[in-house]
């Protein structure tokens, strides 16, 4: 559409405008350049991108044909925000007793009218307040929506592409009116957080996620493209369901299933060759071919596999650091993994090569890693001896005999395990609630650790394998305790804070997607995820960590993600992979040291500020 191609014109001036910049300075002014747009009066006022609500200033309205359809006190940035959180405000009053699901799904509510109206405005609350509105449209909130999304559905956003569009989709993707898309976030709704098959539902996590995108790496929001492929759904219930919005029909498995994605992703490739696909919540069968068969011919990247491993890995060697040892000890680290899906396989392939780079990146070290993980699934602990193992499952199959002189067995319990084990870290990536119960948090007790390390990190918080009262009540007052959804911190009795640390992918995929959108890269390399993974290890001080605090507070994230972003782009500098952005082509970006690149990556992130608006006819 012309809006979006003046639109995206401004941008580039705007990009030339900021490389004069670096090179003269490296302050981060950015110059607001009017806005084109070629509708006017309440065409204006119903679009979400364009409209200011009550902020329109007495010139524009007049200059836009605005005046008279608003009311005449015009509103500031601030009081407008303001009138908007007293709604908010009094729904928190309201939930004296904690948050509860009504409370939670009132608040998103009003947030998503907001999105749906006002974009601008619905991103300056959200990064103003993320600390407190994450919890609303990401993680857990965003999990009681997809469960209740077909009720819930008022306003489209985002595409939808299904098992009836096949033959349909390279010409179905020209329905978006974006001539530029940066992001897609697409789900088959398979395994949505830890509460499965959700269906057409589990767009809502596609939502969620680009809100981050935009919140944390400042993706601009026109260029972002939440997608749901509706193959249909195993879940009983919604195929029931008359009001269900989705295909009623069990989902295409085989060759039929990856011909519809392989159709999907050649239609969003040809129209956006530059774009970059986030995969999100496949369920694990689907989730490592479909990266294998992808991540060399297309940008994308797998969100639940590779982010949250960077996650994990640089948690764990938080967790190190927190024992008062150097993160080269990380290899005499025992963990048990409890959950062996996409993220709990994802975690283990990571944690293991970390490892074996540290002991010499030879094969002796990579078995050598291999020995210090016991993986527990609902079978319980896997062994050689397992029958139909996965693939993926099977380099972390313990020997029989190994495991005999331990006192364990194929298909010991957890509790079992962490008995026999007395781990240094236990690892939850199971999606069952609860599943670090009493018992097994006190055969934790036994822990040959100085520290003992508590990663409960499935989603959404009823997935959590426990809590953090549970685990410094019963563990210990000298735990690290992470857990995928948030928490809040638990007081100790001797006056002192129990740090409860939110290990969630949500602090590497924004970087990682910025970073490979700003390199240029054609592919998201394993290099480009490790220095992404480094880089969030290395955000936290000696201090903080020291004091249990091994992942940054959610209020920093947009410098986080700034942070990771030129790590990524530095490692696709290096390999050579990087082909540059727009007019900040691969010389230009070689030719920044750090201090620069981190200042272009800074200028390059959308601001939520309101830009001028000019009316131009078509
Ligand atoms: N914190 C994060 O950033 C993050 C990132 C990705 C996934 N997750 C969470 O991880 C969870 C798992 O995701 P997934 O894609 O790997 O799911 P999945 O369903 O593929 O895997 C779950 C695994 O847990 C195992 N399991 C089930 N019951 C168990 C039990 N009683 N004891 C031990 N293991 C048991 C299963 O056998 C399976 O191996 C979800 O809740 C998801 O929200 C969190
Ligand atoms: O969505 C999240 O909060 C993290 C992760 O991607 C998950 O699937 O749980
Ligand atoms: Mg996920």
């Amino acid at each position: 559409m012309s809006n979006f191609s003046r639109q995206i014109r401004f941008t580039s001036s705007m990009i030339r405008g900021l490389q004069y910049r670096i090179s003269r300075s490296f302050t981060t002014i950015e110059g607001h350049r009017p806005t084109i747009i070629h509708k006017q009066g309440l065409d204006i006022l119903h679009d979400p991108w364009f409209n200011k609500g009550t902020a329109f200033s007495m010139t524009e309205r007049d200059r836009l044909e605005l005046r008279g359809l608003l009311p005449p006190n015009v509103m500031s940035n601030e009081q407008q925000i303001e009138r908007f959180m007293a709604d908010l405000k009094r729904l928190e009053l309201n939930a004296r007793d904690g948050p509860s699901d009504t409370n939670s799904l009132a608040k998103w509510r009003i947030l998503n009218r907001l999105h749906d109206r006002n974009e601008t405005m619905y991103y300056k609350v959200l990064i103003a307040k993320i600390e407190e509105y994450a919890p609303v449209v990401y993680t857990p909130t965003v999990g009681l929506v997809c469960q209740k999304y077909s009720g819930l559905f008022r306003r489209p956003r985002g595409m939808y592409f299904s098992a009836a569009d096949r033959g349909e989709m390279m010409s179905m993707v020209y329905n978006w009116p974006a001539d530029q898309v940066d992001m897609i976030v697409v789900t088959d709704g398979s395994r949505i957080l830890g509460l499965g098959d959700l269906g057409i539902q589990g767009i809502g996590i596609s939502i969620g996620k680009l809100d981050l995108y935009v919140a944390a790496a400042g993706i601009n929001p026109q260029r972002v493209l939440p997608i749901m492929i509706d193959v249909g759904t195993n879940n009983e219930a919604l195929l029931k369901d008359p009001l269900y919005l989705g295909l009623q029909q069990h989902r295409l498995d085989g060759e039929e299933y990856i011909a519809v994605i392989d159709e999907f992703m050649e239609a969003v490739f040809t129209r956006w060759p530059h774009v970059i696909v986030q995969f999100e919540d496949f369920q694990s069968k689907w989730a490592f071919k479909l990266l294998q068969r992808y991540r060399n011919s297309y940008r994308m990247f797998n969100d639940d596999v590779q982010g949250t491993a960077g996650v994990a890995i640089a948690g764990l060697l938080g967790a190190v650091r927190a024992q008062g040892k150097p993160m080269i000890d990380f290899p005499k680290q025992k963990i048990v993994v409890a959950g062996a899906g996409s993220a709990g396989i994802g975690v283990l392939n990571a944690a293991r090569k970390t490892m074996a780079r540290m002991l010499g990146n030879n094969e002796l070290a990579f078995e050598s890693a291999g020995s210090q993980f016991w993986v527990v699934d609902a079978n319980g602990l896997i062994t050689e001896e397992r029958e139909n193992i996965d693939d993926d499952a099977k380099p972390f199959a313990r020997k029989t005999k190994e495991i005999g002189r331990q006192g364990l067995r194929e298909g010991a319990s957890l509790v079992e395990v962490v008995r026999e084990v007395k781990p240094d870290v236990l690892l939850g990536l199971s999606a069952v609630g609860g599943l670090f119960s009493k018992e097994v948090l006190e055969a934790l007790r036994g822990s040959t650790s100085t520290r003992p390390a508590i990663f409960a990190m499935s989603n959404p918080t009823t997935s959590a394998e426990c809590t953090p009262e549970e685990a410094f009540s019963i563990v210990g007052d000298n735990i690290i305790f992470a857990s995928g959804s948030p928490f809040s911190d638990v007081k100790l009795g001797n006056g002192h804070i129990g740090h409860c640390n939110q290990g969630n992918n949500m602090y590497l995929f924004p970087g990682i997607g910025l970073g490979t959108l700003l390199s240029g890269s054609r592919v998201v390399s394993d290099g480009m995820l490790q220095a992404a993974a480094e880089c969030l290890a290395a955000y936290m001080t000696e201090e903080e960590v020291l004091k249990g605090i091994i992942y940054p507070s959610i209020s920093s994230i947009r410098d986080i993600t700034k942070q990771v972003a030129a790590a990524v782009i530095t490692e696709a500098i290096e390999e050579d992979l990087a082909e540059g952005y727009r007019e900040m082509d691969v010389r230009e970006l070689r030719k920044l040291n750090k201090d620069e690149l981190l200042c272009y990556v800074e200028n390059s992130m959308w601001n939520p500020d309101y830009p001028t608006l000019i009316y131009k006819k078509d």
